[in-house]
């Protein structure tokens, strides 16, 4: 089976074209091909089929390191729209695509960088999912001996953000998995930790859910963003600065569609016989 390797920002994916291959994987053979020594070694698999519904261009299904499928990749976004088109699946610049939970529309700039509608974020508890008793800009979980304040949003996945002083210092290998698989969210979540600068600058960190700490994380990035703004604490354009480098962030606040602009690196082709 061919493959492509690819990046956005270090987080970092193996890409299979399932519209001319025929691809049927298991769980387990996710699992394997994930694994950075005896594998190819990824961050997410990214299943690029063709459209479900009406008037989309493909479909894309995203596995995460530990096999769980799951809805949405803002970075893993960016690196199919590269990948459909280096591969000549497509010549389009605006691509509308389906994933497990819900639609994005892509656009390829001038300067290869893609610029992405993420949707509208969500913040309904029941939605996201995340156990409260009713919608809050905040919200205290009790973590083994810890109490934290967070804040919670979906991209179509889950995410905690929790506003951090010292980026370095933060708690990323011990809270990060305390709270990924804290009671209150059923489906598990992401942890987003936030160092704001200023208004229009923070520096984050995320644990990812079912893969651990990524260089970077495209829809943590948003929901910190949407988070910052709902607290008061952050302007309508951020630049969020990751371990592996930087994305722009645009949301006009509620019933606005969120905006994320970045880079995707295609890195190498391979062949996999499975
Ligand atoms: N670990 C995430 C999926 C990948 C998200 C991240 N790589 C991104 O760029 O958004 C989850 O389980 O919801």
């Amino acid at each position: 089976m061919n493959f492509s390797k690819m990046h956005g920002l270090g987080n970092d994916f193996m890409v299979i074209d399932a519209v001319t291959q025929n691809v049927h994987l298991s769980t387990e053979m996710i699992k394997r091909m994930a694994d950075r020594y005896t594998g190819v070694g990824f961050d997410q698999l990214l299943i690029v089929e063709p459209p479900y519904v009406p008037d989309s261009d493909f479909h894309y299904r995203i596995f995460n390191s530990d096999g769980s499928e799951v809805e949405q990749c803002g970075n893993g976004a960016r690196c199919f729209a590269r990948f459909v088109r280096l591969k000549g699946l497509t010549r389009k610049r605006v691509l509308k695509v389906s994933t497990m939970k819900g639609n994005i529309v892509l656009t390829v700039n001038a300067d290869e960088t893609i610029r992405v509608n993420m949707g509208e974020p969500i913040f309904e508890p029941s939605k996201i999912p995340f156990k409260a008793i009713k919608e809050e800009k905040t919200y205290i979980i009790r973590a083994q001996e810890q109490t934290v304040l967070c804040g919670v949003a979906s991209m179509g996945n889950p995410h905690c953000v929790i506003q951090v002083e010292n980026i370095v210092t933060a708690q990323v290998a011990t809270l990060g998995p305390l709270l990924e698989q804290h009671e209150r969210f059923p489906e598990r979540a992401n942890i987003g930790f936030m160092h704001i600068i200023d208004r229009n600058n923070i520096n984050l960190r995320v644990f990812e859910r079912g893969v651990g700490e990524t260089q970077a994380c495209g829809t943590g990035a948003c929901a910190a963003v949407a988070v910052g703004i709902k607290q008061g604490l952050l302007n309508e354009c951020v630049n969020v600065n990751l371990p592996g480098g930087k994305l722009l962030i645009e949301w006009q606040g509620s019933n606005q569609p969120l905006y994320m602009t970045g880079p995707a690196t295609h890195v190498y082709d391979g062949f996999i016989a499975i």
